[in-house]
């Protein structure tokens, strides 16, 4: 399991291992630094022989710190070292102002004030040619934009890269917040990001992945994560909804003796004539992850047009609420899927009113699958439902209906959905960010779930998965699991459609999000260039076998 951690967290964890005795902070920055060469050394073998120059960018805080040992750790290697510090050294914080004085005793450094800023004609002095740039100018504690002379670094960047310059983030690339993964004023974009501990949340979110390129996390000799240290330190919250988590391989995916109907069915509600196209995808997507039975249910003038197309699944016509609720009296189907090409008209609100209100009677569930919380059909009360597309539109026009939604339901909106739907959060997330730590999509999909009582998966490279209670996962499609063919129509229907097997497999509804987010993500992958929806259902066969079912 890969924790990340905020800023916040990542003070407490290190207060408390300063304050345990075990561990000085200073010796905490000089493990910071000797990480950092380490990496720099492991990803550029090349660096460790010959002779080489570095820039290093001191901020005014502890990051600006990690760079003065760097610098020190250099130079003690051989190279030519080149320090400037962006504020004021009689400022900087215990530990950092011990190493700039550690480096003063080896070299010279450039300092440029911060406040009042230097005058128009005052410039960065670089050096004509050198190989490393070190960016340590602010890491975790940035608290508001990014401006003044460092940031043309950031502004020439490309010709940097265009000279053959490495440029290593020490935390997080300066600018870039490290809960939100918001850039505040301008960012310096890495080739290596070398983090500490664990991983920052910031690293995952929004600009993250793209401005920190690759991470490296340097081991500092700490202990601690916020679920077992930062509840007693540190001022920060204990709730269960504290830590969050990179979505990982799922378990128990694999399916337990039994007949189909032990392992649930799906009901996919469709919409008219010529729309069938979306729900049939999440019907497939459902039926290959593992649902035992899944039906379509379509007005009665699509019937022909999906039999056409239609084989292991089955199909129903649903005229209106009444043909509804006489197919729900068969309590097998356990989970249902409403939005993918669902229609917005009077018989899809009524639907969906009827659906949300919907009661199973339950019945006895059976032998219970290991570790799958509810075992199909077990539960007398709400169905298990998947909300998507079209209904989101339906909840976010209608107060009602939004009322309805219960801790059953799993909301899949996009970008543009979650900002119908929850019109002040995402107004709150879309601000440019001013001050730091911003305002992230963790913190969106959290306050969403909190307002509509049910899972949030807010989709995008970076899927924020979060319940009512706080919980919270990403599934980053990032990094070494970058998806980008996975921006094509109908993926989101097969997304649906994934979450909706599993929530009729057993699986509880955060669960089901995280997992069907996951498989989702790895499909694409296996399949790589030229995917399209249809291929992604049709790829989870290869998945499972990969992961050894
Ligand atoms: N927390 C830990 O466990 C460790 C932290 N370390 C380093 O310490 C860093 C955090 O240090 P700090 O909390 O001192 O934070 P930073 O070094 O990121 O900077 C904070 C300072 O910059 C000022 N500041 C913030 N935004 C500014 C802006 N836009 N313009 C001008 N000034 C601005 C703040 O007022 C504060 O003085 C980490 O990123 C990491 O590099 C490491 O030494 C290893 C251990
Ligand atoms: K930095």
């Amino acid at each position: 399991m890969t924790e990340l951690l905020t800023a916040a967290q990542m003070r407490a964890i290190e207060q408390a291992a300063i304050e345990s005795g075990n561990v000085a902070g200073l010796e905490l920055m000089e493990r910071a630094g000797q990480g950092a060469v380490g990496a720099i050394l492991a990803e550029w073998p090349e660096l460790g022989v010959g002779e080489h120059r570095v820039v290093v960018l001191c901020g005014p805080g502890n990051n600006g710190g990690d760079g003065f040992v760097i610098a020190r750790l250099l130079k003690e290697a051989g190279w030519e070292v080149d320090v400037s510090l962006y504020g004021d050294a009689g400022n900087l914080p215990p530990d950092a102002k011990v190493n700039y004085e550690r480096w003063a005793a080896m070299g010279a450094i450039r300092a440029y004030r911060i406040d009042p800023p230097p005058l128009v004609d005052d410039y960065l002095k670089l050096p004509d040619r050198f190989d490393l740039l070190i960016d340590a100018v602010f890491g975790s504690g940035l608290t508001r934009p990014f401006t003044g002379l460092f940031t043309i670094i950031a502004l020439g960047r490309e010709r940097l890269t265009e000279a053959g310059v490495k440029c290593v983030a020490v935390d997080v690339p300066s600018g870039l917040c490290a809960d939100s993964g918001r850039v505040l004023g301008c960012v310096i974009p890495a080739d290596l990001t070398v983090t500490f501990h664990r991983q920052k949340v910031g690293h995952f979110l929004n600009q993250g992945p793209e401005v920190s390129t690759k991470i490296s996390v340097a081991d500092i000799g700490i202990e601690g994560s916020p679920r077992s240290r930062v509840g007693a330190v540190g001022g920060c919250p204990a709730a269960p909804g504290d830590a969050i988590q990179l979505v990982e391989t799922p378990r128990q995916l694999d399916k337990f003796n039994g007949h189909k109907y032990s392992h649930g069915h799906a009901l996919i509600l469709s919409g008219g004539v010529g729309k069938g196209g979306a729900a049939r995808l999440s019907a497939r997507g459902a039926l290959r992850i593992g649902a035992g039975a899944v039906t379509i249910g379509c007005p009665p003038a699509a019937l022909i047009e999906n039999a056409a197309q239609l084989t292991a699944i089955m199909l129903t016509a649903v005229k209106d609420v009444y043909a509804l609720n006489d197919i729900l009296k068969d309590d097998r189907i356990n989970a249902l899927c409403l939005g993918p090409g669902f229609g917005v008209g009077d018989r899809e609100k009524a639907l969906l009113a009827a659906v949300l209100e919907h009661r199973s009677p339950g019945r006895d569930p059976g032998p219970q699958p290991a570790g799958q919380s509810q075992g199909p059909g077990s539960r007398p009360g709400l169905r298990r439902i998947v909300l998507d597309a079209d209904v989101l539109s339906l909840l976010a026009q209608d107060e009602s209906l939004f009322a309805k939604l219960h801790k059953d339901c799993v909301l899949t909106p996009h970008g543009g959905e979650f900002a119908r739907l929850f019109p002040d959060i995402a107004e709150r997330l879309n601000q440019p960010a001013s001050t730091g730590p911003a305002y992230s999509k963790v913190d969106a999909t959290r306050d969403a779930a909190k307002r509509s009582g049910c899972v949030i998966l807010f989709k995008g490279p970076d899927t924020v998965i979060a319940d009512p209670s706080g919980r919270c996962s990403i599934n980053a499609a990032v990094y070494e699991r970058s998806a980008h063919w996975l921006a094509t129509a109908g993926s989101g229907d097969v997304l649906a459609g994934f979450i909706t097997g599993l929530l009729a497999r057993g699986f509880d509804p955060m669960h089901a999000a995280k997992a069907g987010a996951w498989l989702h993500t790895e499909c694409a992958r296996s399949f790589g260039p030229g995917l399209i929806a249809e291929d992604l259902p049709e790829e989870l066969p290869k998945v499972f076998r990969t992961l050894g079912l």
